[in-house]
């Protein structure tokens, strides 16, 4: 039985977008999974960075660790976990620039099948969580993929806030998470990857 390919596909200014993908990561390795943690390129000029100390720190922190997200990286995964926080109920622009790269691939019919599951975060309990989950999913609609969403699977989806769309967190002033979203994290990669080796196998 082939290992199923899993990208973990994510954006963060401040951290916590990047700490959901890294026990993203642990629990795909847990599971046997061939994993790629990868970040999606920043497009901020530096001058905004350096306004945000916490987003100034965690760039730093990160640019030269964790290598930058490729289009390859969708073309070599039969699965991707995307983790990216919430702007106006949207993805960042950042990420939206990157998946518009994926017009070549997404052309050949290469996305068709990929199963993809996303996560999020936003400072408010209520801040647009849900808003972009279902927006960054309509994308996922367009390339054919297959969407392994939590639903309401496992306890570990009640216990993480009960988002069926993904896991999502919100996230106090000084970038502390407000809740304890872990479980549902790894209970999202786990599902994604069975899900996934129902078809490469
Ligand atoms: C331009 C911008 C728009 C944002 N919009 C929202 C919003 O509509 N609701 C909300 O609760 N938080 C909003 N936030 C807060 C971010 O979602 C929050 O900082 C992010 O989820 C933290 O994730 P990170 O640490 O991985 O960067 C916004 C932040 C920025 C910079």
């Amino acid at each position: 039985m082939a290992n199923v390919k899993l990208a973990i596909i994510y954006y963060s200014s401040t951290g916590t977008n990047y700490q959901m993908a890294q026990w993203a990561e642990d629990a795909a390795k847990q599971e046997g999974a061939d994993v790629k943690l990868v970040r999606v390129p920043e497009l901020a000029p530096m001058e905004a960075i350096e306004q945000n100390p916490a987003w100034k720190e965690h760039y730093l922190a990160t640019k030269d660790v964790v290598p930058e997200a490729k289009i390859d990286d969708l073309d070599w995964a039969d699965a991707v976990i995307f983790s990216v926080p919430t702007r106006f109920g949207n993805v960042p622009g950042q990420v939206k620039q990157f998946m518009d790269q994926a017009g070549g691939l997404w052309f050949q019919g290469k996305l068709v099948n990929k199963v993809v599951s996303a996560m999020t975060s936003a400072q408010n309990v209520h801040g647009g969580q849900e808003a972009t989950l279902l927006n960054f999913y309509t994308t996922m609609f367009h390339w054919g993929a297959i969407i392994a969403a939590p639903g309401y699977t496992d306890d570990a989806v009640f216990a993480s806030g009960g988002n069926p769309y993904g896991t999502s967190v919100s996230v106090d002033g000084e970038g502390n998470m407000k809740e304890e979203v872990e479980g549902g994290v790894r209970h999202q990669v786990k599902r994604t990857i069975d899900v996934a080796s129902k078809f490469i196998n």
